[in-house]
């Protein structure tokens, strides 16, 4: 099965070329850029004598013939673009920006200040957070893949929202994330000297995944009021770590909460929900696409504590995104994902 790949030169691009490279069934058959047209090594000399490919210019009806399914890991605003000259042909299409997760009108314009995607494009497209909306991502041809934040946030929170277990109006989700979430583009806040030795609150109130966020809590639970959502940049290159308060309406144990959280992933092969007292550091997911849950209820204050760690690039990003194209094409959903956490 052939696959293609547009924004190959960014992280999320090259993460999907190492993920894809492994595939026993996804074959890498075009990958592409803006930039000048040489072997795939010369801008990444790691995968010198790996990949023989070749960078190529985007040509919109070759790879829509040539290919079954084509991957977009470019920039907000780029995206819906892509997808529009897409629409009328006949390939999957898995994009990996914001262009497509918000549904309601005028939040896209709102939270991300540029111009939304077609609202029909919007309409088609299925929000692919794999665990949680199998059956609609099976039947899509169109998917928008989740925001690394979100992901991590929405697969702590999803077990306990929908079983309705807490306090609607009490969430608050503390993110924290190295720098390859921002990608390769250059930027001052991303610099050595910034970064190095440093933590810092950034977006304070205006991150882009809060609107996603809350849209996913509604689908669960219709009460759900605004939520406080903070993210902050660590100095290290992979991995978010996000923390999650949340009151319990009614009395519960950390062993009845983990009972609901080990039921509610018992099929979910990249969801490793941790025992009692022990909980995920970032390390322990890097390099692989799984989300760890650690969690702990207070009984003094009545709220429950939940810890869920992804690796950006993968279960924040490519990873899901092959996770996505499995359950689009009916394979098993581990397919090419198996690898074990880097460590240390
Ligand atoms: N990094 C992460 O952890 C995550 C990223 N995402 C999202 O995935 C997408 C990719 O992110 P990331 O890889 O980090 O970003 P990068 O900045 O690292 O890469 C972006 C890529 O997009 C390409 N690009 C830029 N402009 C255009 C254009 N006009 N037409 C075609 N291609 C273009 C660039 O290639 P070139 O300049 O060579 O053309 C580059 O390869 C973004 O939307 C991001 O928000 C989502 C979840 C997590
Ligand atoms: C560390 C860092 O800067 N992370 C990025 C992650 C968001 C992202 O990847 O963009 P999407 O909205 O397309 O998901 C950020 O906080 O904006």
């Amino acid at each position: 099965m052939k696959v293609s790949v547009i924004g190959t030169t960014g992280y999320g691009g090259v993460e999907l070329l190492r993920i894809l490279h492994r595939h026993p069934v996804f074959n890498i058959h075009s990958i592409h850029s803006t930039k000048e047209e040489v072997p795939i090594w010369n801008e990444y000399p790691h995968l010198y004598n790996i990949l023989e490919n070749q960078i190529e210019k985007i040509n919109f009806d070759r790879i829509s013939t040539d290919s079954d399914v084509v991957f977009l890991a470019t920039p907000s605003g780029v995206s819906s673009k892509l997808v529009d000259e897409f629409s009328n042909k006949d390939i999957k299409v898995i994009d990996l920006s914001g262009d497509l997760r918000l549904k309601k009108p005028g939040e896209y314009e709102r939270w991300y200040k540029k111009e939304s995607a077609n609202s029909q494009l919007i309409e088609e497209a299925v929000y692919g957070l794999s665990e949680w909306n199998r059956e609609q991502i099976k039947r899509s041809k169109l998917i928008a893949n989740p925001g690394c934040y979100a992901t991590s946030a929405l697969m702590g929170l999803a077990p306990v929202t929908k079983a309705r277990l807490i306090d609607t109006e009490s969430i608050i989700i503390d993110g924290k994330s190295g720098t390859s979430g921002a990608g390769k583009a250059l930027s001052k806040g991303s610099l050595f000297a910034e970064v190095n030795e440093n933590f810092k609150i950034y977006k304070v109130n205006e991150h882009q995944h809060t609107p996603e966020i809350e849209q996913q809590l509604l689908t669960w639970h219709e009460g759900i009021r605004p939520i406080t959502f903070s993210t902050h940049l660590l100095p290290m290159t992979r991995g978010i770590m996000t923390t999650i308060y949340v009151k319990l309406r009614g009395q519960y144990s950390t062993e009845q909460i983990l009972y609901l959280y080990n039921e509610s992933y018992q099929n979910a092969s990249f969801v490793r929900v941790r025992p009692e007292g022990n909980y995920p550091s970032v390390k322990e997911v890097a390099g692989s696409n799984y989300c760890d849950i650690g969690l702990h209820v207070d009984e003094r204050t009545g709220r429950l504590t939940i810890v869920s760690v992804i690796d950006n690039l993968m279960k924040g990003a490519a990873g899901q995104a092959v996770q996505n194209a499995n359950i689009m094409f009916g394979f098993e959903e581990t397919l090419g994902l198996e690898m074990m956490p880097l460590y240390p």
